[in-house]
């Protein structure tokens, strides 16, 4: 406060947002807002622009919060609000030495995360983008016994990736459909898993056993390239490989050499690297790999939430008050 009066402190969104993070911020009525108008990311020379003297950012996963834009922020910088429960984006130790507080989305893209995760499982494993080409091209010819076959999860062992909050709710959702084995490893075991009777198993017999590889882990220094040459040889050749977290906790070089080699089944992405991927992309070319444009957390209703917390998260940064949903670090 200058003189007795507060200052209205200066807050730069990154994107256009869901309406409803919009008008919290513009009802609070203690800041003001600056927005990079678009659908599309904002360039990085306006972003460095933009967070200049900035108390409050607000940002996706899809900008690079490093040190340069710490320093174009500059002091006034108190809060960091992203509009993902991912934080791999951000350079957390540069933003911590700085004593910025950061606020996240998690829980609330849970179920929608999960749901997408169990739409691509299926989708890959019963082959169905590959079945509407063939109905728009002509290629069903009759009923034939041996075409268009895939795996499903009846009597199959699921191996899950990271048991965290959407892991868990994946296997939620996959143990109706007849699951017999649900394996999962990660850095510990989770007493919360004995709900989907989780067995805690080392990572190699995760990927050796398991009919159906779900990738549900954060991407970390430890995650980043677990899916590899050394990986996709102890899968199964009948084994579906589903990844909704982050791109670069696969290679995808190695991904496309298993996948075309027949070392693995099939695999579905939901994620990339880069994103969007290059519409020439060796992965593309192959039938037995379903790839989405980075849709896990996309309805209309968890999107909306995801803007409310994150303009909540921001305020409170603002605020010097709890945040809904600070991340810890
Ligand atoms: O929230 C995230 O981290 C996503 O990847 C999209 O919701």
């Amino acid at each position: 406060s200058i003189g007795g009066r507060t200052e209205i402190m200066k807050v730069f969104i990154t994107r256009r947002i869901p309406q409803e993070g919009m008008k919290i911020l513009s009802q609070a009525g203690v800041c003001k807002v600056s927005l990079w108008d678009s659908d599309e990311p904002v360039p990085r020379v306006e972003l460095l622009k933009g967070v200049e003297g900035a108390h409050g950012l607000l940002c996706l996963l899809s900008d690079k919060i490093d040190t340069e834009v710490l320093d174009a922020a500059g002091p006034n910088l108190k809060v960091i609000s992203t509009l993902s429960v991912g934080f791999d984006h951000m350079a957390m130790d540069e933003i911590k030495k700085r004593g910025v507080r950061v606020g996240y989305t998690p829980d609330v893209l849970t179920d929608a995360t999960a749901e997408l995760t169990v739409a691509l499982l299926l989708a890959t494993a019963r082959r169905l983008p590959e079945g509407v080409v063939e109905v728009k091209n002509g290629g069903w010819s009759t009923w034939k016994p041996l075409w268009l076959c895939g795996y499903g999860l009846s009597g199959s062992t699921v191996g899950v990736i990271g048991l965290g909050r959407i892991g868990m709710a994946i296997a939620r959702r996959l143990n109706p459909f007849g699951v017999k084995r649900l394996l999962y490893s990660g850095r510990t075991a989770k007493s919360y898993a004995a709900e989907v009777e989780g067995e805690y198993v080392p990572l190699d017999t995760l990927v050796s056993e398991s009919d159906f590889v779900v990738v549900s882990c954060a991407l970390t220094p430890e995650t980043q390239g677990l899916c590899n040459k050394d990986f996709f040889s102890k899968m199964k050749n009948t084994a579906v490989f589903i990844n909704t977290s982050r791109g670069a906790v696969v290679n995808q070089e190695d991904l496309y050499q298993a996948l075309s080699s027949g070392q693995i089944a099939c695999a579905g992405l939901d994620v990339t690297t880069p994103e969007p991927l290059p519409t020439d992309h060796p992965l593309l070319t192959l039938k037995n790999c379903v790839v989405l444009p980075h849709i896990g957390s996309a309805t209309y209703s968890t999107r909306g939430i995801m803007a409310e917390l994150s303009a909540n998260n921001l305020l409170a940064g603002l605020q010097g008050t709890d945040m809904p949903s600070e991340l810890k670090f």
